[in-house]
Parts: C-alpha cells; structure tokens; sequence
C-alpha cells in the first residue's frame, strides 16, 4: 500500500525539460545553464537561436569524434522504459553489502546481453567494470606487463591503421613494465620478435571497421581484444568471441559515451585480481548511479531478444551507408573501404558490415594531405597519421547526429561533383593552378 509521492517533483521537473522545444536540433539538460528560470537549448552543431532553429551555413561539418549520438532517437521514444530516479540516499556507501564494487545484478544482465547478441562467451568467466573502456584498457595492458623488468618491458603493439588512445595512453603513463613499439607487423620477420608482446586487436577495427584476428601467437604473446565495436550496429556477428581478456563499452552499445562505463571479460583468475587492483587503486569502482543507469538501459536493449535497439542501430547506419557508398561511387578522387557481406548469427541472415568510421582515402598522387583536401568544404575529419596511417587517409565518422551526418553527406556531395565538374572545365582551363578551394587543376 503506497502512494506516489517525493518523486512527483522529480519526475514533473524532468518531463518538463523535456518538454522543451529545441526544433528538433538540440536538446535541453536539467543541468543545462538556465536562462529565466528555465534551462536553454544546446543546440546541435551547426544550429543556433534559442530554441536552434537557424542553421548555421558557413559552420564546419564535424566528423571527427566517434560520439555514437546516432542511437539518440531510439532513447526519445523508449524515455518511459529508460528513466530511472535516483533518490538522495541511493546506494551512498562505498560498497555493496557484499564488500565488492560491482552490481551483481548488472553483472548478470551484461551476461544476458551477450547471450541475447551471441557475440560473446561469459560462462565461467570474470567480469569487471571499469570507467570505459578507456580506463580498461589500461588496466588490462597493465595487468598482463611484465612487472619488475624494467630491463625487458612488455612491448605493446597494435596492427595499423589502430585506435590512437593505444599509443598514447601507453607513452603518457609512462610505466617501466611496458613501451609501446607500434606496428605489429615489426614481428613479422623473426627478428623482431624478442621478447614479451601485448598485442591490441581491435575488431571491428577503429577506423576501418575490419573485422581483425591476433597477429602475434606463441607463449610471449598475449592479447587484449578491443570489442567496442562488436554488435550488430556496426558488423554481422560471425561467431562467438571467447578471447582471454575482451573489452566492450557501453559508449557504442547504447550511445551513453557520457555515462563513462565499460566491462572485461577475462579467462584467467590472476589477471582478473591484477586488473582489479588497478581499479581499487585508480577509481575504487564505478560509480553507483553510472551502474543503476547501465542496469536499466541493458534491460531496454534486451527487450524482445534484443530486436528493438539492435534493429534501430543497424537500420540507421545501413542507411547511412547507402548514402555514402552512393555519392562515393561518383568520385575517382575519393574511395572508401569496402564492406564485407557475411553471415550474421544474431540476424540469421548474410549482411554487410555498417562499421561506425568511413576511411577514405584520397588517391590522387598530390592530395598527399586528405584532411586538408576535405577543409576546402568545411569538412573536418580525423587524420590518418593519428592511427599510423598515412596522411592521405582519413576517418569519417558516421555514428554522431542526423544532423551531423546529413551535413557531412551533403558537403562530401559537394566536394564529389565539384570533381566531376572539374574534369569538364579541365579540359578548358589550363593556365590556373588552383580553383574551387584547394582542388587542383590537373588537367
Ligand atoms: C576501439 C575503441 N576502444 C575503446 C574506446 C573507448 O571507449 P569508452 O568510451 O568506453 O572509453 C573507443 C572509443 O572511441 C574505441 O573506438
């Protein structure tokens, strides 16, 4: 017998932010700044007023980060299934009852999750949760280090083109237990082999969305699977993974990037206790609301054996896909990775990869610098040298908003049929170097 009472004002203040219009390009926050008494608009890229409906013309499209706010409409229309309150007293102490850091419940409704998806094995395994992936990978590349060589430091090695924060997490914290040393392929003479590896495999691979397998094999090698981007948003699921230590993130599962929580699986007993004191010593756990969180949006994702949100994530990037591949086709100047169809077990059906990043490729011999190429239309991408790559790659991302994309889309439109323009007036104009931006005449 009760009756709903202290959380009517919550839950009345939260609908009515809500209620604000923001013209469907952009969004107000109860911790937003507040502007006569009610929060204002945050207002997309490229869009401002106070309630964003101008739309900025000359603004650069933003492809930069990989923030997977694509997944943002699925969580509009399922807010009553997704909200949760948190009351003042919830879960105040530093530890479950059971003295450990970590909902059990969550534990098990990430176990559900996988078996839903069939993308990874988690009976008999450790699960962990840490502050992203960001912070797991961290602490898995230290839990498998050689401690106490500071002669013989692991070397941490990754296949290029990889995910930056690879490197560079690794030189920033600086450890004598491990370096990094770049390619993997450094080991493919024999030469190159001595001593400890780690190697990082990510599949589907950032940026190229491949789908990748350990290179290095043998008793000095151990791996970390980076399997952020293994769901059916981005891949068809082959099979079963069942690595020794895998990493998954909520940021592109669910799009929460800003909820800052990730998990590992791992096989082996003295790693799992190795990462977990890298936990206890860095953060002592995760915080308690980001697991509530997590809970409720894991049981929303599983609905209907996962068919509602996995079906919204690929939909939405297939479409995306088409688009781009579309105007690509048009270009000599630009190409972009191709997608590999195989069998899906979650869909049971032959499907291509959707991967989250286009990787383009400027093939012309001058556009040496494809990033540049690509500001000449007020595009910004991520260069191909942060991931070992050569400069005239670069990464599109196509996981952020339906208004990034379409402006995206719309500018690499541009840039395509100025080629084709080109390649009529090239035949008349020689005499000018440049025209059109930095395009130049080649003709
Ligand atoms: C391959 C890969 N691993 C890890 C991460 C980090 O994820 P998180 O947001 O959980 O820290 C990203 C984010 O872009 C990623 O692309």
């Amino acid at each position: 017998q009760w009756e709903q009472s202290w959380t009517k004002s919550a839950t009345a203040e939260a609908e009515f932010v809500a209620s604000i219009s923001c013209s469907g390009h952009g969004r107000a926050f109860l911790d937003g700044s507040i502007l006569d008494g009610k929060p204002v608009c945050e207002c997309n890229a490229c869009y401002g007023g106070p309630h964003c409906s101008v739309f900025l013309p000359e603004c650069i499209a933003d492809a930069d980060s990989g923030d997977p706010m694509f997944l943002e409409p699925f969580w509009l229309k399922h807010a009553a299934s997704s909200t949760i309150v948190v009351p003042g007293w919830h879960r105040m102490s530093y530890e479950f009852n059971d003295d450990s850091l970590i909902s059990k419940e969550l534990d098990a409704q990430i176990r559900k999750l996988h078996a839903v998806i069939g993308n990874a094995v988690t009976d008999g395994r450790f699960i962990i949760f840490g502050v992203g992936a960001t912070q797991l990978l961290h602490a898995a590349v230290h839990a498998l280090s050689t401690t106490n060589h500071p002669s013989s430091p692991s070397r941490v090695v990754a296949s290029t083109p990889y995910y930056p924060i690879y490197k560079e997490q690794t030189e920033f914290f600086n450890s004598e237990d491990y370096k990094f040393e770049g390619d993997t392929s450094l080991c493919n003479n024999n030469s190159g082999c001595k001593g400890n590896f780690i190697e990082l495999v990510t599949s589907p691979n950032n940026p190229d969305g491949q789908l990748k397998k350990a290179v290095l094999q043998g008793p000095s090698a151990k791996t970390i699977h980076d399997f952020a981007y293994y769901w059916p948003h981005y891949t068809p699921i082959p099979a079963l993974a069942d690595e020794n230590l895998m990493i998954f993130t909520l940021s592109k599962l669910t799009g929460h990037g800003g909820s800052r929580f990730g998990w590992a699986i791992i096989k082996d007993e003295a790693v799992h206790q190795r990462m977990l004191t890298y936990m206890n010593l860095s953060t002592y756990g995760v915080a308690r609301e980001t697991q509530l969180r997590v809970l409720k949006l894991l049981k929303v994702a599983v609905e209907n054996e996962g068919k509602e949100m996995f079906n919204f994530g690929y939909q939405t990037m297939r479409n995306r896909w088409r688009k781009l591949s579309k105007t690509m086709s048009l270009s000599k100047r630009f190409s972009i990775q191709e997608l590999e169809t195989q069998f899906c077990s979650f869909s049971e059906k032959v499907r291509g990869a959707t991967p989250a990043y286009a990787w383009l490729k400027c093939v012309r011999e001058e556009d040496k610098d494809c990033n540049a190429v690509l500001h000449s239309v007020n595009i910004t991408g991520r260069h191909g040298s942060l991931f070992g790559a050569e400069s005239r790659f670069v990464r599109l991302t196509l996981v952020k908003s339906d208004d990034d994309f379409d402006l995206l889309l719309k500018r690499m439109g541009t840039l395509v049929s100025q080629e084709n323009n080109n390649d009529g007036i090239n035949k008349i104009v020689t005499h000018r170097d440049e025209f059109i931006g930095t395009n130049k005449c080649t003709g």
